[in-house]
This record gives C-alpha cells, sequence and structure tokens, in this order.
C-alpha cells in the first residue's frame, strides 16, 4: 500500500471519530505502574528484552481505553543502544520488529474481540512505530535542551536514524510517529530521511518545548516546520511530552504556521529531570482536567489527541469519552 492509501487510512479514522482521532497515553509510566524496572539507558526499550508479554498488555489497556492510535514501545529502542548491551545487530533488529509486531498483535486481537460486540464505539485502531530522537538514545535529558553539541551534523543524525527506520519501516506499522523532537537539525533530518528512503507511511513529526512558545532549542516553530511544511510523507506536526498548560498557545501557533494535520499529546505536567532520571512534581494535571483540555484542543482544530508521560489509561478513557461524545 502505498504513502496515499496509508494517508488515506488515517484520514478515515479521523472522520470516523468525528473529526479527531485518540492517540493513547504514557507507555513507558504505564509499563512502571505494572512494576517494571526502566531506570536504564534503555529506559522504556529495556521491556523489549525483559517482558515482552507486558508491553502487549499494555498496548491492550490503551485499547480498551479508547485509544485510536497505539505508540510502539521503540521510543528508546535503538541499534547502538542493543548493541552496548551485548545484542547482536540481529537481535537489535529483531526487538525493533518485534515492537511492531507486538502493537499489531494487540489491536488485531482487541479489534476481533471488540468487532463481535454490537453497538461498540470502538474503531479499529492504527499502529504508529514510535521514533525517539538522538536525544532521548543520549539519555541525558536533551530531548528537553535540544543541546546536541558542535559535532552532530544533519549527516550525523540522519546516519543514526537511518536503519532503524528501515527496520521498522520493514515491520509494517500504519504510521510513524517521531517523537520528542528539540530542534530544527533533527526536524530536517527525518525529513529529509523520509524522502531519501521513499518511505511509503504517513508520519507525524512532534515537538517538545519547556517554554510554550519555541523549540527546546530555542528555535523557532516556523523555522522548525519549514522543511516539514513542504514533505508529502509529513501528515501531522505538533507537540508531545510537554506541558497540557503550554498546549492552547502552542496550537493557535501552529495553526498559523502549517496546513499539515496538528498532533497534540502532553505530558502531566510534571517535570523530567535528566541527571537524576526522575519525575519532578510541578502544576500536574489529572483526568478532569485532560477531559476539559482535550474538548478546547480540539475546537482550535487538533486532529489527534493523547497523553504522554505520567498519564495513564484511565487518561486516555476520559479524553476519549469526551471527544466521541457527540
Ligand atoms: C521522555 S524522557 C522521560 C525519556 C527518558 C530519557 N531519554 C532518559 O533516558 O533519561
Ligand atoms: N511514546 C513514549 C514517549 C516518551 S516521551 C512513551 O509514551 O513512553
Ligand atoms: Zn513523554
Amino acid at each position: 500500500m502505498g504513502l496515499e492509501k496509508k494517508s488515506a487510512l488515517l484520514e478515515d479514522l479521523i472522520k470516523k471519530c468525528g473529526g479527531c482521532a485518540v492517540v493513547d497515553g504514557g507507555f513507558a509510566t504505564q509499563l512502571e505502574i505494572h512494576g517494571a524496572a526502566i531506570n536504564d539507558p534503555l529506559w522504556s526499550a529495556v521491556s523489549l528484552i525483559k517482558n515482552p508479554e507486558l508491553i502487549k498488555r499494555v498496548h491492550m489497556e490503551y485499547l480498551e481505553a479508547g485509544a485510536d492510535i497505539v505508540v510502539t514501545s521503540s521510543y528508546q529502542a535503538t541499534i547502538p543502544g542493543f548493541l552496548s548491551r551485548g545484542l547482536s545487530i540481529e537481535e537489535s533488529e529483531s526487538l525493533l520488529q518485534k515492537s511492531v509486531q507486538l502493537a499489531v498483535e494487540a489491536r488485531d486481537r482487541f479489534w476481533d474481540k471488540v468487532s463481535k460486540v454490537s453497538g461498540h464505539s470502538y474503531n479499529r485502531a492504527l499502529v504508529a512505530a514510535s521514533i525517539g530522537s538522538y536525544g532521548a538514545y543520549l539519555a541525558d535529558g536533551s530531548e528537553y535542551s535540544g543541546n546536541y553539541g558542535e559535532d552532530v551534523s544533519l549527516d550525523k543524525l540522519k546516519d543514526f536514524h537511518r536503519r532503524r527506520l528501515q527496520v521498522l519501516v520493514e515491520a509494517g506499522p500504519d504510521l510513524l510517529a517521531f517523537e520528542t523532537i528539540p530542534n530544527k537539525l533533527e526536524a530536517q533530518a527525518c525529513v529529509e530521511l523520509l524522502e531519501e528512503e521513499k518511505v511509503q507511511i504517513p508520519a507525524w513529526i512532534c515537538f517538545t518545548s519547556v517554554d510554550g512558545e519555541k523549540a527546546p532549542s530555542g528555535e523557532s516553530f516556523e523555522e522548525c516546520l519549514e522543511a516539514l511544511n513542504k514533505s508529502n510523507n509529513i501528515y501531522a506536526v505538533g507537540i508531545n511530552c510537554a506541558p497540557p498548560q503550554f498546549i492552547e498557545n502552542l496550537i493557535r501557533k501552529f495553526a498559523k504556521l502549517t496546513k499539515k494535520a496538528i498532533v497534540v499529546y502532553p505530558n502531566s505536567g510534571e517535570v523530567w529531570d535528566g541527571k537524576a532520571k526522575q519525575w519532578l512534581p510541578s502544576q500536574c494535571f489529572g483526568d478532569d482536567e485532560f477531559e476539559m483540555f482535550a474538548t478546547k484542543w480540539r475546537d482550535l482544530g487538533a486532529k489527534l489527541i493523547g497523553g504522554c508521560c505520567r498519564t495513564t489509561p484511565s487518561t486516555i478513557k476520559a479524553i476519549s469519552k469526551d471527544l466521541k461524545r457527540r
């Protein structure tokens, strides 16, 4: 299936959902709730090695909660990351492939079950393969600073992303989700790579923001979106893992800067301490607030809404109930 047909699948899903589809919530968060120890350079991807069944269970929980799109467990799964754990290239690639397979199996099993129930309100979900930023791989919190240092060039970022992208594409997800991109250079690298590799799967690219105005690097979103707006590979652009109170302003801003669909899935408002590797309490938003926010974000034009770190299936249930009420 080519890019146009796959994009049409997503378009149809959004229509079926009444104009706004629900993305799932914090994946690593839910793994931790179930006891996974992810304080590790591979973060949530350690579960691909240690407990793939738990990954499937978390996908099922988000599907039950009403997610129309499930995002795979590959955010911090990288070939160099796995190699430094002593895995071979073949094993590393097979884990990446497995991240897609687990989500597809969960989606198929869930759909098999609910489609037999008359009057259910679910849609057949799509699977988005997560591609975390270079900063996620560095595991030093730089997905929230955009500071990759002088020696990180466009080519270096393309080289970092290339093989993982190829393997994930080969595994056959419905979508590609570039997550927590903190600067213009990496956004550009991702777009150029999609084109060079002739990828036939629609992608979204999500940035972080730590001030609610700009990318973490200090670059404006106008600059960051320049290359993305020109690319047919990009279906949606937006924000993930930024605090919810920034989202309204950022949707308004993006709406002026792009014709692409807008995707937002903020975290709970807690702040990641990259050194201590823990979430610090801050202004934190619960499910009821997310429910209210979701209506507002939809009314402002967001087409894909979900949650990121520290949100859970109950957050997604609240959003889904709200957005599908009409
Ligand atoms: C989205 S952040 C909380 C992911 C974890 C981070 N890249 C780290 O490894 O410290
Ligand atoms: N998809 C990832 C994003 C981390 S910022 C997760 O939810 O764990
Ligand atoms: Zn997050």
